[in-house]
């Protein structure tokens, strides 16, 4: 006879998206089955959530830098268990390979067994698989245990120069694992070697590199061009069969890089098996080890030329998730309501009011821009603000202040040409917020991207009174940013329901929406205004793909 115990949940503890997901996965413990199995248990009530998960296939590296632990690490930094299927065990430091000890292979086997049999894993990351033996129980094992993706990184030579799997392994990788691939993310070095050892010195290089790796069988080619000499920047190239994507970041001077490569390729896993597409996986996982990069660029970690870095930096990623946090989509730039203190005292409303009546309006995106607000005040502005904004869905960021945005775990921090760079933001906010950057020019467009921002605001569209000596740009200084931008763009600048439509309808896919203060908040109802300029907006919208 079976029995069920009540599920007690506590749902308004949870943002309702994870309520959601929590009870469909809910399971009623099976009290027999405990008694049977004789297992002495509280009798709590119980929920079970199924979380993403990465089975990693690689080398274990006693420095921790890279390898399992750097997988490991990755995965639990971006909130996705990580399960291991150990191949070799290298005796490893900061000064490089002093041995490796190949695991036999009936037992890489038995470890995959065990694990894909009963685990069940999303995505299965490759790194060091030091014989053709072992690359053939791999597929033989993924044949029988199909998994949701596979990314293989073609690990052959440490970042110190030893060879972890040599030249008789690319075959089995040609044959037996780029066929079975969703994504394969090879260095320069590595690229080479797939194809024959032709050489790769320039980004066109790269790109005809990316379509022959493609063409053997890999569904995605990511090529990295970390090594390469020709450029001042850090380019990777993606290839997905149809079009190539460049991933350009400026290079960090540190020399704690050791682990880049499998900690790339465990994040792009992590990302997929959170249910990323693919370009968007390796944008975000991209951005993730750049931020860890940056954040550990000074730390010391032994005595040799290459030192690994903080996986897990301070980041509070996984805090975003439980707080409803979702990933940033250029689509929410539609309608960008900008506080301002003068406005709510003029009209005797407060910021909560104000922001309360604009996301009730209809508004896509919060920022609070209190230029000359007190700290404590603001701070505790922000976090009722927040409140609202969460409740309906709106990310709310903050104008210019990183601190008031950690401080209240806010969604992020626009920026202008005179405030903290947008690197430095990102790296104290980590890779998952929201940075705005504000651009008059390609140049600064260009820069913004570099630096890991996620939109630009450019403007003044037109002239304003709300921003003191602020040069007008015009239309024309707006499409030649949005031409440039690799970034979504927002318009700003003196926009409201009379004079939105001629820039909504400019014509360029980058531009997004139009940010606005007065129009919304120097009148006397900022829900109706909000609504009507949302009307303007969709109605510009409809008729620009109509034409
Ligand atoms: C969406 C958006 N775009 C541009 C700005 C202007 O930012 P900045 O140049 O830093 O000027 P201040 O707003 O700080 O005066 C913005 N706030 N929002
Ligand atoms: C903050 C800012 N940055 C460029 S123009 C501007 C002010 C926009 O205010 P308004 O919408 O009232 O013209
Ligand atoms: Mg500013």
């Amino acid at each position: 006879m079976g029995y069920t115990c009540t599920l007690v949940y506590n749902f308004s503890l949870l943002p309702s998206r994870l309520a959601t997901s929590t009870f469909q996965n809910a399971r009623v413990l099976n009290l027999e089955a405990v008694q049977r199995e004789e297992i002495s248990r509280p009798l709590v009530t119980m929920s079970q959530i199924r979380i993403p998960h990465v089975l990693t296939v690689a080398g274990s590296d006693s420095g921790a830098g890279a390898g399992i632990q750097a997988d490991l690490k990755a995965c639990a930094a971006r909130g996705v268990y990580c399960s291991t299927v150990i191949t070799a065990v290298t005796a490893q430091n900061t000064v490089g390979v002093q041995g490796v000890n190949i695991v036999p292979e009936d037992f890489v086997r038995e470890q995959l067994g065990s694990v894909l049999s009963d685990m069940h894993p999303d995505v299965v990351k490759t790194g060091m698989l030091p014989s053709t033996g072992i690359v053939k129980i791999l597929s033989q094992s993924l044949r029988e245990f199909p998994v949701r993706a596979l990314v293989v990184d073609p690990v052959m030579v440490s970042t110190s120069g030893d060879v972890l799997a040599g030249p008789s392994i690319l075959d089995s990788f040609r044959e037996e694992l780029l066929p079975m691939a969703d994504i394969v993310t090879p260095n320069l070095k590595e690229a080479s070697a797939l194809l024959g050892g032709i050489p790769l010195e320039t980004v066109a290089d790269m790109r005809s590199a990316a379509k022959s790796i493609h063409d053997i069988g890999a569904r995605n080619v990511l090529v990295k061009g970390g090594d390469l000499a020709a450029s001042s920047d850090a380019v990777d190239v993606l290839f997905d069969g149809k079009d190539f994507y460049e991933f350009r970041s400026s290079r960090i001077k540190t020399r704690n890089t050791h682990g880049t490569g499998c900690t790339l390729a465990s994040s792009i896993a992590a990302e997929l098996a959170r249910g990323s597409s693919l370009f968007f996986a390796v944008k975000t996982a991209k951005r993730y080890v750049e931020t860890a990069l940056d954040y550990s660029k000074d730390i010391l970690i032994g005595n040799g030329c290459q030192g690994p870095f903080d996986h897990m930096m301070k980041l509070k990623n996984n805090d975003m998730k439980l707080s409803g946090h979702r990933p940033f989509d250029p689509n929410d730039l539609l309608l960008y309501a900008v506080t301002d203190p003068r406005m709510n005292k003029k009209w005797g409303r407060s910021i909560t009011d104000a922001v309360k009546a604009a996301v009730e309006g209809g508004a896509t995106i919060v920022q609070l821009r209190e230029k000359d607000a007190d700290t404590r005040d603001f701070l505790e502005a922000a976090k009722s603000c927040l409140e609202i904004c969460r409740r309906h869905g709106v990310p709310l960021l903050i104008n210019d202040r990183a601190d008031i945005a950690l401080a209240c775990d806010a969604d992020g921090v626009h920026v202008g040409q005179s405030d903290m760079p947008a690197r430095v933001v990102r790296t104290l906010l980590g890779p998952d917020k929201i940075i705005g950057v504000s651009c008059k020019t390609p140049k600064q467009a260009q820069v913004a991207w570099i630096e890991g921002a996620d939109y630009i605001g450019c403007g003044g569209v037109y002239p304003t009174n709300t921003k003191e000596n602020n040069i007008t740009v015009g239309l024309d200084g707006l499409k030649n940013v949005c031409l440039a931008s690799k970034l979504p763009v927002v318009a700003i600048g003196g926009i409201g329901i009379s004079n939105a439509q001629p820039v909504m309808e400019l014509g360029v896919p980058s531009l997004k929406g139009v940010a606005v203060v007065s129009a919304l908040f120097d009148r006397e109802s900022v829900l109706r205004e909000t609504q009507n300029l949302r009307r303007v907006l969709l109605d510009s919208i409809t008729t620009a793909t109509a034409k």
